[in-house]
């Protein structure tokens, strides 16, 4: 199995390094990480580690930032990545995290590398143990802020 890492050099944290060092945690799979320059960069990177590099999966790392062509950029990238996977058939997990999400400096940092590891770990239990990812189903599961959970009568 091989799992494969872009991230870019637009994020204000090592997002790549982060996935890496969880995946590590959890999975003895081959990684192969490459850095792109920006979120749009990251479609095309991805479908190169799954076609060129076998990746059996790949996480896409990215921060988008807080001005309006920011958004732009990263709706573009997003379905940039959803096409990517629909032309390789392959899961590519999209881990974006928006610059204005967190509310400071020391927020950022801290949710950009709580969601790459709480998404490594789903992309490993996706490719080796998916029977728990379905024990998570209806949860209400998130990826670096609180879980929602699941909801109440
Ligand atoms: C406006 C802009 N915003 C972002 C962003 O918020 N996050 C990001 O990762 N990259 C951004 N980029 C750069 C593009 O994604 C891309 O790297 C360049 O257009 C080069 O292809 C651009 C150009």
């Amino acid at each position: 199995m091989i799992i494969g890492v872009a991230d870019t050099t637009f994020a204000r944290a090592n997002m790549g390094a982060f996935a890496v060092d969880e995946l590590k945690k959890h999975t003895s799979a081959r990684i192969i990480r490459v850095t792109v320059p920006g979120v749009k960069d990251l479609p095309v990177a991805a479908k190169k580690l799954i076609e060129e590099e076998r990746c059996d999966i790949v996480m896409a790392l990215g921060m988008p930032g807080g001005k309006d062509q920011d958004k732009i950029c990263a709706h573009e990238a997003s379905q940039g990545i959803m096409m990517a996977q629909l032309m390789t058939n392959k899961h590519i997990i999209e881990v974006f995290v928006h610059e204005d999400e967190a509310k400071n400096d020391a927020e950022l940092a801290w949710l950009l590398e709580q969601r790459t590891r709480e998404h490594a770990v789903n992309v490993v239990l996706m490719l080796t143990r998916p029977q728990d990812m379905t024990k998570l189903a209806g949860t209400g599961q998130r990826q670096g802020f609180a879980d929602a959970g699941p909801a109440r009568r």
